[in-house]
């Protein structure tokens, strides 16, 4: 159901113009980040004036918008009267609310003690109060949120959607945390890189799903049709120059200016006589009866009276056809501009503009839900308690997946139980394709993605570990659900495991969803000093590779531990370092590429290395850097 909401910011001093409100648009941000569909109708500011909150208040109740959140004038001041004005309009108080946010928020501050804040019910309107401060306001409305579109379902009486919030609340996992029966070794069998690529793609079918959109906002899409010129371009014949249209024929002298034709202007329909001229602008259509346009630069003022030119004088010879831009020269009517499958680009677009299109097809993409897992994560912007960090994966993630033009929506922290992790996934799966998720894939008892995508959602997992480093656990399931087939990616909670996988498994499934094909990531070879793996996994090192002076370079980014997250910091590239044991073999077989011969002390020779240089496969997966 998609929520719609008013907030009205409540305060005297952003209502004067003396400060912004920032309160007012973080709400609406907000809303927007937990309820992607969400409509906020109407946003207002009044002073802390009781009936002027009222009238707001009515007017938002009037419009039967399902949720009105007013932020400001709910403290001990004088002026404070939200609370007031909010319990005149409201039927039916929902303590509940308020009591929530006062306790959520007294973990964080005792002055929350203070708040006077009320919550009601008019009619099928919930009005929240939240405090004025734009933290505050973001954090209260954080407490409560969860409970709103089951709230807004009962009011309604929305019946399939209460009891189906009624199924989602109840929901548990059938999976049961026994540190002491947990799996002492992995079951899952480790695949190599390319064998997980080639298992992810097998099990990925194209949809060749279409919709139209809107031309302007097709930027990086992929085309669904071929696009053909519908007409001519140019439609009419133009002038190329500024200057004047003539007949060839009346060669040079001195003509008589007729009038004026400008870009725009609708063509002329006298036909020009002999010894006249038209003055035309450049792109201007041709006027009936010229075949040739002379620059101004070719011409000489005669005669000029308030500020008109009556006569000129051609001083070159004009040739027929001169300086005239011919019907369809630019793009000739029916034919194949830009071809299906193609990758939309910004020429594209102005091209599809250019012909007339205003709406275009192209493939669906895969609908992409994302979620973290972790009773350690804080989401950033709130204060951390001891032994929490941040979330910085799902934005990691999110915006990696941006950076290749797709779209996720965030399903929040799940913490690190099978309820939490199994209600999570159902809420997901619910509007996705795709569900990404970062964190309990590995070997702790509180890593239970698998068990729950395999006990409660009788998924496939097609691997859960991956001969490489970093990204280890990394977990591809499917699974029915609704009868649609879901894909699901559990990726390593380690920061740059999560991200390297992505990048290797994820964006490529995504591509071949979308376009029946995939991407296939240019590899190079760089020769450079010797890179140590201690690991027996080969080792996705992160790297800047760059192109200097004719010769292909690459340096990894320092310290390559899985949680470094800056080691993706300017990386283009992911050199491949062979394993530990492939490394030792293929040393003792190989020779260095520089080196110089010096006596040993027993008077023999050996090969001495100066610098150790090693051949390696580095995948590109960003553009090269030129130096
Ligand atoms: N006994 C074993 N332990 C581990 C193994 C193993 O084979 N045997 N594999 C290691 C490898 S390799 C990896 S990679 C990690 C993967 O762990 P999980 O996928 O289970 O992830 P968590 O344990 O939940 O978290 C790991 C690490 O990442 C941090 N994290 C998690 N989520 C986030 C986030 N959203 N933002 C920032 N950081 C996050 C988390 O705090 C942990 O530090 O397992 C090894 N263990
Ligand atoms: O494979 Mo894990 O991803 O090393 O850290
Ligand atoms: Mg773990």
């Amino acid at each position: 159901m998609a929520l719609t909401f008013g907030i009205l910011t409540v305060s005297d001093r952003c209502f004067k113009g003396e400060s912004k409100d920032t309160s007012g648009p973080r709400l609406e941000q907000e809303i927007l980040n937990k309820f992607p569909m969400a409509k906020i109708a109407e946003k207002h500011i009044v002073p802390d004036e009781v009936e002027e909150i009222k009238e707001c208040l009515k007017r938002f109740v009037f419009q039967s918008y399902n949720v009105i959140l007013t932020t400001g004038g709910t403290g001990f001041s004088q002026r404070d009267v939200t609370p007031e004005a909010t319990k005149q309009i409201i039927e039916r108080e929902a303590n509940g609310l308020s009591h929530v946010m006062t306790s959520k928020s007294l973990e964080k501050t005792q002055y929350a003690m203070l708040s006077r804040a009320v919550c009601g019910i008019k009619n099928t309107t919930i009005i929240i109060n939240l405090p004025g401060s734009e933290k505050a306001a973001a954090e209260c409305f954080g407490f409560i949120s969860e409970s709103l579109p089951h709230a807004v379902s009962v009011l309604t009486g929305k019946k399939l959607e209460v009891e189906k919030a009624h199924k989602d609340v109840q929901r548990t996992s059938k999976v049961k945390i026994d540190a002491s029966k947990r799996d002492r070794h992995s079951t899952y069998p480790m695949l190599e890189v390319d064998a997980a690529t080639a298992l992810v793609l097998n099990e990925c079918a194209a949809t060749n799903k279409t919709e139209e959109i809107l031309v302007e906002e097709s930027l990086y899409r992929i085309l669904a049709n071929d696009i053909f010129a519908k007409a001519p371009v140019p439609p009419f014949e133009a002038s190329i120059k500024d200057g004047y249209a003539v007949r060839a024929s009346d060669g040079l002298g001195i003509k008589k200016v007729r009038y004026y034709a400008a870009a725009g202007d609708t063509p002329i329909d006298s036909t020009l006589k002999e010894g006249e001229v038209i003055r035309i602008s450049t792109g201007a259509p041709i006027p009936l009866g010229a075949d040739a346009v002379v620059q101004v630069e070719d011409t000489k003022l005669i005669k000029s009276q308030d500020g008109e030119e009556l006569e000129i004088e051609i001083k070159i010879n004009p040739k027929t056809g001169q300086d005239i831009r011919k019907i369809g020269s630019d793009v000739e009517k029916g034919v194949l501009v830009i071809k299906r499958y193609n990758k939309i680009s910004a020429a594209d677009v102005g091209v599809m503009a250019m012909l007339g299109y205003s709406k275009v097809h192209v493939f669906k993409q895969a609908s992409i839900g994302i979620l973290s897992t972790g009773n350690e994560l804080c989401k950033a912007g709130e204060p951390l308690k001891p032994g929490q960090i941040y979330d910085s994966n799902k934005l990691t993630l999110m915006n990696l997946l941006k950076e290749y033009h797709y779209q996720a929506t965030d399903y929040g922290i799940a913490r690190d139980n099978p309820d939490d992790v199994y209600k999570s996934f159902a809420k997901a799966f619910e509007k996705n394709d795709v569900v990404i998720t970062s964190g309990g894939v590995s070997m702790g008892e509180f890593d239970v993605i698998k068990q729950v995508l395999t006990i409660d959602f009788n998924a496939i997992i097609h691997f859960g570990r991956i001969n490489m480093k970093p990204g280890k656990p990394t977990t591809f399931a499917t699974l029915d659900y609704n009868d649609k087939r879901k894909y699901v990616f559990a990726l390593p909670g380690n920061p740059v495991s999560s991200c390297v996988t992505s990048i290797l498994f994820v964006i490529p499934f995504l591509r071949k969803i979308e376009r029946a094909e995939t991407i296939k990531y240019p590899f190079v070879h760089v020769s450079i000093p010797e890179i140590k793996n201690s690991d027996a996994r080969p080792e996705y090192a992160r790297a800047v590779v760059s192109f200097k002076n004719g010769i292909l370079s690459a340096h990894t980014t320092g310290s390559q531990v899985s949680s470094r997250l800056n080691s993706l910091l300017g990386a283009n590239g992911l050199i491949i370092v062979p394993g530990k044991n492939l490394q030792d073999i293929n040393n003792s077989a190989s020779q260095p590429i520089f080196g110089q011969t010096t006596p040993n002390i027993f008077g023999q020779y050996s090969i001495k290395p100066i610098s150790q240089t090693c051949l390696y496969k580095v995948l590109l997966f960003s553009e090269l850097k030129y130096v």
